[in-house]
């Protein structure tokens, strides 16, 4: 059966390529020579025209689709996610990385139908790894297809000195990990809905298991996550996590 969001998801992998080439090109910029402020601006214009681009060529091809963008929130719009097509986009996922130059920045574009994500792609833009996933249909990095790790022997005693804890410092790579099998787990609380998106589905495709910190399901507009290879390891996790909430990104705008 034709997949009717298939010429959607085809254009978010190109749309995403064409951002991570304006970001790769944004970073080339001689960084020796840039004050730590202006290498904030720079991510801060890129961020902004990496988000332009994607909102502008979705309308041109799919007019009446809406948007949750992390720059468009910022300048004000709402962050509710209605049963409409919806691409819920993070034009630079690791900011921070790109101002210091460690090599971990995606663009991250999720899709929701119905309040559910039905594609998602995260661009790793300068590994040049395209991460995609469609519901039901599985996880691939670059056309392979991706599995979670098998490991269930969480070596955690206490979080806050978990043994071998990285991070990617980016939540959608962070999460992509995950998804390859080369992290057991990654949560966070702070996150926004445009951070995990895609890379929810990139996990649970690739045989993950998505939670709330608390241990109950995973909300997306929560703020909080845990994604892990399976629920042995999340919610080995969960015990450890000293858990608070914050404002929910759907929450009503302050007047
Ligand atoms: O701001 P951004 O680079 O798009 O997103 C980042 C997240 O991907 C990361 O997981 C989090 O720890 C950072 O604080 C930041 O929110
Ligand atoms: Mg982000």
């Amino acid at each position: 059966m034709a997949d009717v969001w298939q010429s959607s998801m085809d254009h978010a992998v190109a749309v995403a390529r064409k951002a991570g080439e304006m970001v790769r090109g944004a970073l080339k910029d001689d960084r020796t020579v840039m004050t730590k402020s202006s290498a904030v601006d720079l991510v801060t214009q890129t961020d902004q025209k990496v988000e332009q681009l994607i909102i502008q060529s979705v309308k041109e091809k799919f007019p009446t689709h809406r948007f949750i963008g992390e720059e468009s929130v910022a300048a004000g719009e709402s962050c509710n996610l209605t049963d409409d097509p919806t691409w819920i986009i993070d034009p630079i996922d690791g900011t921070t990385n790109f101002v210091h130059a460690f090599p971990f920045v995606a663009v991250s574009i999720g899709f929701s139908v119905n309040k559910q994500v039905e594609f998602g792609v995260v661009y790793s833009c300068l590994e040049d790894k395209m991460f995609t996933a469609r519901r039901g249909r599985g996880a691939f990095c670059n056309g392979e297809p991706l599995q979670v790790s098998e490991q269930t022997d969480a070596l955690v005693t206490h979080l806050t000195c978990v043994f071998r804890v990285r991070g990617a410092g980016t939540a959608a790579i962070n999460m992509c990990l995950v998804a390859s099998g080369c992290a057991e787990a990654y949560y966070e609380i702070g996150i926004h809905v445009w951070d995990v998106a895609a890379g929810s589905l990139i996990v649970s495709e690739a045989g993950g298991v998505l939670l709330d910190v608390d241990g109950g399901d995973v909300d997306l507009m929560s703020r909080r996550i845990v994604a892990a290879n399976n629920r042995t390891i999340a919610e080995r996790i969960v015990k450890e996590i000293e858990s608070f909430t914050l404002q929910r990104d759907d929450a009503p705008l302050q007047s």
